[in-house]
């Protein structure tokens, strides 16, 4: 078995089992290793006949068994694990093998590994990887970044297994560094968006209008037909039909889960990189922020009693609340994409903006039908701004805006909270202002703390003394 094996995976849980199943497939041979003896074991008792799936719980034998230079993945939980798998197995490696990290590792946390194994001639690569456990077996979207002489050995066997949009497979080189880990965490940041917005258009409909599971379903399925076609619009018209099997009254599970939301991190870290370059992602912070709110459940319960929400029952606009939502996914989208070419600037990672949507267009949790629109822009320039000043966007927004205005009013007005949708129209009228109020917070701050201003008509730094006559 010594160098025969074409790749490797360390931890064989639902991605890594996944995704090395899918490798074999495509024909390469595969080998992985897991600290449990049973997760080895059924890794092989899972490949499809023909193909060549080994499972091990020896550091040493995995080793050995694969090509030079060796093709390893990590895929399992982010931080220690990370550390404690490259601890393990360096003392087996040799210069020019290639070690990938496909878990959803903090992207600082890249940076510092692979200037730790940089001297020892290991290409470390920091990768994101999407699409769930579904995704991992049958195409995943992929995030790779790092040496990009070493890519061209990985590339194959990323090619062959990842989903296809079209003729093209999304994975692609994603720039320096930890460029890999830095787009999948601007991924899950608009996928905390995007799931934030449905969750509201939800509550709106459920809380707000008395909407039953079987009714937002058939909604929720009609719009994955339409403008609001996407992978998070499709599974969540799928979510409300599924019932609790305990229930003997077959209920629908979706009214029984508790309304606390978990999070690893993604999110939050897109937040906070995005404060510290600093680019504004306000429907990313929100989305982060009511995850963060819904953990207080007795909290919630008391201000519930406290004060009670006193909205009568409303009568939604289906047409309005789609063309709302559809806004505020494209504003959501244009924030994570603002974020990553000033990420890319600021710490000189070279993502290329085209290849990063046209790696989201299948395979990945936030594939939806406006990613080719997305592709339109950074085909046109490849360094745009921001998505909304192409005239493409524009036109697309347009008689959207009308739909938000009026679903947010009417939200307001019943005490529904709408805290995404009502960031992301705030996003958009603060942004498309010329003048902001901003020059009354400089005056504030020359005020204060002589912080200083600059004039609209004069060239220079300027200090006032506001208070010299008290
Ligand atoms: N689940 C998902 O939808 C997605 C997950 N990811 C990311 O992929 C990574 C893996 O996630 P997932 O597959 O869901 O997690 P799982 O918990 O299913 O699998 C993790 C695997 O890692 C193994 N492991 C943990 N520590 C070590 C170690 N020190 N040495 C060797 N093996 C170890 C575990 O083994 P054992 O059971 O023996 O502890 C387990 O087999 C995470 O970073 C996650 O964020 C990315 C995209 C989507
Ligand atoms: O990367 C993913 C999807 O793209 C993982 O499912 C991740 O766990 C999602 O993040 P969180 O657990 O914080 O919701």
């Amino acid at each position: 078995m010594e160098g025969t094996f074409d790749f490797g995976m360390i931890g064989i849980g639902v991605m890594g089992s996944n995704l090395l199943l899918n490798i074999a497939d495509q024909g390469y041979s595969v080998i992985g290793f897991d600290l449990k003896e049973e997760r080895a074991r059924a890794l092989e008792e899972a490949a499809r006949p023909g193909s060549t799936v080994k499972g091990v719980t020896d550091i040493a034998a995995f080793a050995a068994a694969l090509k030079s230079p060796r093709k390893i993945m990590m895929l399992v939980p982010a931080g220690k694990p990370v550390d404690a798998v490259i601890a393990n197995l360096l003392p087996h490696l040799r210069e020019g093998d290639i070690l990938i990290d496909g878990g959803n590792s903090y992207y600082k946390d890249t940076q510092a590994r692979i200037r730790q194994l940089q001297p020892q001639g290991i290409h470390f690569f920091g990768m994101g990887v999407s699409g769930g456990e579904l995704g991992a077996r049958l195409g995943p979207s992929m995030m790779p970044g790092g040496d990009e002489e070493a890519y061209r050995y990985l590339r194959p066997i990323l090619e062959s297994v990842a989903a296809r949009a079209g003729d093209q497979p999304c994975v692609a080189y994603m720039g320096r560094d930890a460029a890999g880990h830095y787009v999948k965490m601007v991924h899950n940041g608009i996928e905390y968006a995007l799931m934030q917005l449905i969750s509201e258009a939800y509550d709106l409909l459920h809380r707000g209008a008395g909407y039953d599971n079987q009714r937002l379903s058939d909604l929720f399925n009609r719009w994955n037909e339409g403008a609001l076609r996407s992978y998070l619009v499709g599974i969540t018209g799928e979510i409300f039909r599924v019932v609790d099997e305990n229930d003997p009254n077959h209920l629908q599970l979706v009214d029984k889960i508790l309304d606390q939301a978990g999070s690893k991190g993604t999110g939050k870290w897109t937040s906070q990189d995005a404060m510290d370059i600093p680019v504004s992602v306000p429907t990313i912070d929100t989305a982060v922020a009511l995850r963060d709110l819904s953990v207080y459940k007795e909290q919630r319960a008391a201000a519930a009693r406290l004060y009670p929400r006193t909205g009568t029952k409303l009568t939604v606009n289906e047409q309005e609340l789609e063309d709302a939502l559809g806004f505020a996914f494209v504003i959501a989208y244009a924030q994570g994409l603002s974020l990553l070419r000033e990420a890319s600037k600021a710490y000189g990672l070279h993502i290329p903006m085209r290849a990063v949507v046209q790696v989201w267009k299948a395979g990945c949790i936030i594939r939806s039908g406006l990613l080719p629109l997305f592709e339109q822009v950074f085909a046109e320039n490849a360094d745009a701004a921001s998505i909304l000043l192409h005239p493409a966007i524009a036109e697309w927004l347009g008689p959207r805006e009308k739909g938000l205005r009026s679903t947010i009013a009417q939200a307001v007005g019943a005490g529904i909270p709408l805290a995404g949708l009502s960031s992301a129209l705030a996003y958009f009228d603060a942004w498309r202002s010329e003048r902001l109020p901003t020059n009354l917070i400089q005056a504030q701050r020359d005020y204060f703390g002589a912080h200083t201003y600059r004039r609209t008509d004069r060239e220079g730094v300027f200090h006032t003394e506001w208070h010299k006559d008290e």
